[in-house]
């Protein structure tokens, strides 16, 4: 684990927390972005080496609209930096986390991602992510 990447927090309505987050910040997010794969939409603040990462459900499947079902607004994962998300998700394996995706996917931010379920974790859902190097595309 290199740096902590993100903070990932689940909001209502991203467009609110975007203007909340800004003024908390005292900068505006540098970017938003849709995921397919796991129907949010994110928006994004760099502060200082690492990210908050908002997250607002685009349907009722998301984990996001299903975390918010039980859970008020609030931190959802702490997502960390990897070199190589394969060669870590063997090392937590043999360490005895549970990990929920093996086969890394499409994360936001152009990042392969990996989770680990939090009952393993202290209650905690980790994110591993890689960044998708330009020549492994
Ligand atoms: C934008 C893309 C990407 C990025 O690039 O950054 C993202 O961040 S996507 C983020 C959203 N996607 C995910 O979170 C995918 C991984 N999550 C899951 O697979 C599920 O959410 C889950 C963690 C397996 C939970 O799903 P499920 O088991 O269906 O929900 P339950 O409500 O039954 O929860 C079981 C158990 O786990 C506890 N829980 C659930 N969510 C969290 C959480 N975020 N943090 C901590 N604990 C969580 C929940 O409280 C239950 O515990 P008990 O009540 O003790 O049983
Ligand atoms: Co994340």
């Amino acid at each position: 684990m290199r740096k902590i990447e993100h903070i990932g927090i689940a909001v209502q309505d991203l467009e609110e927390s975007n203007a909340l987050f800004a003024k908390l910040l005292g900068k505006k997010h540098f970017k938003t972005e849709k995921v397919e794969g796991e129907a949010v939409e994110t928006s994004f603040f760099q502060v200082g080496e690492t990210k908050v990462e908002l997250l607002q459900a685009t349907n009722p499947n998301s984990a996001i609209a299903k975390y918010l079902e039980k859970k008020k607004p609030g931190v959802h994962h702490i997502a960390f930096d990897v070199e190589n998300i394969e060669a870590e998700v063997e090392r937590l394996k043999g360490e005895g986390f549970e990990i929920l995706n093996e086969t890394p996917k499409q994360g936001a931010d152009n990042k392969l991602v990996v989770f680990l379920h939090p009952r393993t974790t202290n209650g905690v859902l980790v994110e591993l992510c890689q960044e998708i190097s330009v020549n492994s595309k």
